[in-house]
């Protein structure tokens, strides 16, 4: 189980003249951008998340402080029952994130990327070459396992930072915008690979701008506008609040009742 509370980051802003009000966005004062405001969610083992939220709405800050990757200015974040923020080094060791920068060394192989990144997290090279062979045939990258990871298509190279990601079969797994230049067949591969972590009951969050992703596998659905949360619960709830049954306009709804 993974618990975020009242999560808060803010930026110090470069000063470069007063804006315009109309210019500015609600989070912009007293020299600071409050990228991330308040934001709530949990995710329960067997459940998957939907992170979603207009461009600059704060999903990335928010997944980037959850991987331990940004310090939060406030709030609290538990997996297990840790406290992540008091250990970060625990967070790295459970949690599995992909962003949009997770890179590869060009240099070498798709495999021998995967096979670097289980070897820093201390795995053995038989539960290595296991869980490889595994996630190589989940993801269907045997045929390219032998490429360099720099001749690589987009595609390809998204398949394999995201078997990096979880090569160490991670107890949480994030994935910021994990669709982001997948073509159809490879998206789909990935989706059902999302929908493979419920039955592992390992919670899995992923960021999207994708609304028929999050209805496909989505167990529960956080909404973040102007760095707050506005809207955290089921699907079916989602479609209440937003008033339709379509969740375009649902999403739409929420958005505009709280602005
Ligand atoms: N290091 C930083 N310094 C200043 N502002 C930042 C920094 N990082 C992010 N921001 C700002 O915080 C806001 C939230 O950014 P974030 O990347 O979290 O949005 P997002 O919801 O992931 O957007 P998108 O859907 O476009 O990927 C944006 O206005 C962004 O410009």
């Amino acid at each position: 189980m993974i618990e975020v509370n009242n999560l808060a980051k803010r930026f110090r802003l470069p000063s470069r003249g007063a804006k315009s009000p109309a210019a500015r966005d609600p989070r912009d004062h007293d020299g600071w951008f409050h990228a991330v405001r308040d934001v709530s969610f949990r995710c329960a083992p067997g459940e998957v998340l939907g992170l979603l939220g207009p461009n600059g709405a704060g999903k990335t800050t928010t997944l980037r402080m959850l991987s331990s990757a940004l310090k939060p200015d406030g709030g609290s974040i538990r997996a297990n029952g840790i406290d992540l923020l008091a250990d970060p080094l625990a967070a790295r060791q459970h949690i599995g994130f992909l962003s949009g920068s997770t890179g590869l060394y060009g240099r070498l192989t798709a495999r021998e990327n995967v096979e670097y990144f289980g070897r820093l997290h201390g795995m053995s090279p038989v539960h290595l070459q296991r869980r490889c062979d595994e996630l190589f045939t989940l993801l269907q990258m045997h045929e390219f396992g032998n490429k360099r990871a720099d001749q690589l298509s987009t595609g390809m190279k998204q398949k394999c930072a995201i078997a990096r990601t979880v090569v160490h079969e991670p107890q949480i797994v994030i994935l910021d915008e994990p669709t982001t230049g997948l073509d159809v067949m490879s998206a789909k591969i990935l989706l059902d690979f999302i929908a493979s972590y419920k039955a592992l009951r390992v919670p899995l969050i992923f960021s999207t701008h994708h609304l028929h992703e999050v209805e496909k596998l989505c167990d529960r659905v956080c909404i973040i506008n102007h760095g707050k949360t506005a809207f955290h619960g089921s699907m079916d709830a989602l479609r209440q609040q937003g008033g339709s049954a379509d969740l375009y306009d649902a999403f739409v709804g929420v958005i505009h009742h709280g602005a």
